[in-house]
């Protein structure tokens, strides 16, 4: 759902915003009710004009294809996409037009902020971004003002028409200026994290992830769920992704390559495309994803890759060798164990929610039945 703000400064302003990030796991009609459009909490897309911020959105969120975002026009209203209808994810992107006066007294930026969870600048890297430095300085040391909670992210931008040396130098540069803006003006406190971006690959989606991890509150528990999940299933790598968007929301704590992630993203589209042409009834009804999701993909080299579902909105999605695939039924298994805590965390979640507690830790049961049940599976050696 998404709809445009006019830029007349006639903003509701809304008493509640809610601190702590939402999620449906089978429900989203729940979460719909508890909270309006307006009231959920947000990220913000800013830069300066053709920077590259509503591609962004449209790539990562609307499966645009990047040529397409040639033809977009420039945005000259405040555009607030509710992604939480088809994405695990329960916020809103606000995607703001870069000429507007962010500061003009008719906009109740206070209001903007405080219900703002990841405030994401964009910054053409193809461009001379002197001017873009000053904005940057400028916007996030009012928001931080504001509230001190948002994460300040930055998004080095259309990296891709750069060379190796000069995508680093760039980050050093832009890294490095801004940090001293921010020193001369006492704010040390104020974090900025860096990244380098680009639709036309999958840096974008990466950033994306990272970016909407920091907003989840259960990450911790997803991240030991994955890690107790492959070492006693031997799996090499593993990627809970919200399907639509292809963010991943939780990884194992091993180092994440590019290459398995773009694997794994690729794996999706696989399944997708094959399931909207194939799998969808006759009349055209039905689900592209569902409970019955499930994909494997041995490759020519002795790498097997495993897709299945794990709430309407999740997959898992891992990558394994050949010779740990021979234990399918112990993986099943665990599998079996693995998405039933995931269900427990965010059922647990959804409840203290409602009491404006979001619970970090996990939920009493969860880690220890996955233990115990993975234990009571075929004991094996861990890889
Ligand atoms: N090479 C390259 N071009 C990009 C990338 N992302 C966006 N662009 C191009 O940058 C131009 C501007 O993109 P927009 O998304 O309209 O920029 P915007 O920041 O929303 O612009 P305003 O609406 O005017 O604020 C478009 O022609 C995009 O195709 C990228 O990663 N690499």
């Amino acid at each position: 759902m998404s709809y445009e703000e006019p830029l007349d400064g006639s903003y509701g302003v809304v008493d509640a915003f809610p601190k702590d990030f939402g999620y449906g796991v089978e429900e989203p009609d729940m979460e719909e009710s508890s909270a309006s459009p307006d009231s959920k909490p947000r990220i913000l897309l800013m830069g300066l004009r053709r920077s590259g911020k509503s591609s962004i959105q449209k790539v990562v969120f609307h499966k645009m294809s990047p040529n397409e975002t040639l033809f977009l026009e420039s945005t000259n209203k405040i555009y607030k996409d509710d992604i939480s209808d088809s994405s695990f994810v329960n916020f809103q992107i606000w995607d703001f037009p870069g000429q507007v006066d962010f500061f003009d007294p008719t906009f109740d930026y206070e209001m903007i902020f405080r219900g703002t969870g990841a405030l994401i600048f964009v910054i053409d890297a193809q461009d001379d971004y002197v001017e873009a430095l000053g904005r940057l300085h400028l916007t996030v040391s009012r928001a931080y003002r504001v509230n001190p909670e948002i994460n300040f992210e930055v998004f080095i931008h259309k990296v891709d028409g750069l060379s190796d040396d000069h995508k680093i130098e760039t980050q050093r540069d832009i890294h490095q200026r801004a940090n001293d803006d921010l020193a001369d003006a006492s704010l040390e406190k104020l974090h900025l994290s860096f990244y380098l971006t680009s639709i036309y690959d999958h840096s974008i989606f990466e950033a994306f992830s990272k970016v909407v991890q920091k907003l989840i509150p259960q990450l911790p528990t997803l991240e030991n769920l994955l890690n107790i999940f492959i070492s006693n299933s031997g799996i090499e790598k593993a990627f809970l992704f919200d399907v639509v968007s292809k963010i991943y929301i939780a990884t194992d704590s091993s180092p994440v390559d590019m290459q398995s992630y773009e694997l794994c993203c690729d794996m999706i589209d696989v399944v997708i495309d094959v399931s909207c042409i194939y799998g969808l009834r006759e009349d055209g009804g039905g689900s592209a994803y569902d409970k019955e999701s499930l994909a494997i993909i041995k490759l020519n080299n002795t790498t097997v890759l495993y897709l299945k579902e794990v709430t309407k909105f999740l997959a898992l999605v891992c990558i394994l060798r050949e010779e740990s695939f021979e234990r399918k039924g112990l993986i099943d298994y665990n599998f079996h164990c693995f998405r039933k805590a995931i269900h427990e965390v965010f059922e647990v979640g959804s409840s203290t929610q409602r009491v404006g507690m979001l619970q970090a830790s996990p939920p009493s049961s969860s880690l220890a039945s996955l233990k115990a049940s993975t234990l009571n599976g075929t004991p094996r050696s861990v890889v």
